[in-house]
């Protein structure tokens, strides 16, 4: 077993992700120390309850001595947050975070990021709909992956700093993928920021038809409206971050994906059985594909982890 990464982490934001990494690095001794810091008092007092880890009272008390900050706010709080925190930051350091999104996440991270610290943003490609310190399990990043988006064309002590944050997250069980910031945008926009949106939308217009006198509409709702449901109890100050922060990639992919649908509500309109037939095996055809590649098995479990029956 190869020791501890880091001497110590400071993690910034103890909700879900904040929380299950600092379970995760104790119990895989990733890195030898875990301190935790959040903006809010309340979160603080719950986090340090939990026995997360050392619970800072001040940003700088939470820095002094890391070798490695992990920002796990939402994505439009981590501008305000390296700046509140750039005063503390050590030349050598690694400064990395877990936004769903990284173009912006850089940009904000950049503006404020002192010469000589290391920064590397990073995305775990697991969660679930829950937020705040007690969501957070230990196993949530286990054979999921965990998508990286260093700088382009660096060389030596940076490299080298990409590798160690790489090998910590291997510690905690993830697959780590080097990404460019911009192609990890419009890719998690398809996978991850579209079907969050749908769901959104899906359980808010059946709620509207049930309230007009439809009647029973969630009431006999069927596995795959039950799984919408579950997506849309999502946190809503995190999905509202992503949104206005993958604004160009999202809108692309909602064109895109408005003009399929409009082709599918046309052959219905039509009683154009071939075209839905078509479109049905199609799409049938992609998902056995995927499971044929062993890509969707509890190993490569697309992130979808839950937490442990207490
Ligand atoms: N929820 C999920 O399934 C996943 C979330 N992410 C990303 O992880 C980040 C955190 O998400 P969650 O842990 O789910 O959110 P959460 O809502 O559970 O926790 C966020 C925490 O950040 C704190 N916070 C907000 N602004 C702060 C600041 N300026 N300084 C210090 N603390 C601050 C809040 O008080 C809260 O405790 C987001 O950027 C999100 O995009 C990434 C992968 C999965
Ligand atoms: O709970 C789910 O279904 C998720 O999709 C979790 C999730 C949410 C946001 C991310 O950036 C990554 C994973």
């Amino acid at each position: 077993m190869p020791g501890p990464v880091f001497d110590r982490i400071a993690i910034f934001g103890a909700g879900l992700i904040g929380s299950s990494i600092a379970l995760a690095a104790r119990e895989y001794r990733a890195a030898k120390k875990v301190v935790l810091f959040d903006k809010s008092e309340d979160v603080r007092a719950r986090a340090r309850s939990l026995n997360l880890g050392e619970v800072a009272e001040t940003m700088e008390a939470a820095c002094s001595g890391a070798d490695c900050i992990i920002l796990c706010v939402p994505v439009g709080a981590i501008g305000e947050t390296t700046e509140a925190i750039a005063p503390y930051l050590q030349a050598g350091v690694i400064l990395t975070d877990v936004g769903s999104v990284k173009e912006k996440a850089l940009e904000s991270m950049s503006a404020h990021c002192p010469e000589g610290v290391f920064l590397i943003p990073g995305h775990p490609i697991a969660g679930t709909e829950k937020s705040g310190p007690e969501a957070g399990f230990a196993s949530l990043f286990r054979n999921a992956w965990h998508i990286l988006t260093p700088l382009p064309q660096q060389d030596e002590p940076y490299n080298s700093a990409v590798d160690r944050l790489a090998s910590f997250w291997e510690m905690l069980g993830a697959k780590v993928e080097i990404m460019e910031a911009a192609r990890h945008d419009r890719v998690l926009a398809i996978t991850s920021h579209l079907p969050h949106l749908i769901a959104y939308n899906i359980v808010s217009t059946a709620h509207d038809m049930e309230s007009v006198g439809e009647g029973e509409v969630v009431k006999y709702s069927a596995g795959g409206f039950r799984d919408f449901t579950r997506i849309a109890a999502s946190d809503p100050t995190m999905w509202r971050d992503v949104f206005l922060n993958n604004k160009e990639a999202v809108l692309e992919t909602l064109g895109r994906f408005s003009e399929d649908l409009a082709a599918l509500q046309r052959a219905i309109r039509w009683d154009d059985g071939e075209t839905l037939f078509r479109e049905f095996e199609r799409a049938r055809g992609i998902r056995k594909a995927i499971v044929e590649a062993g890509q969707d098995t509890d190993e490569t479990n697309f992130g979808r982890n839950r937490p442990p029956k207490k």
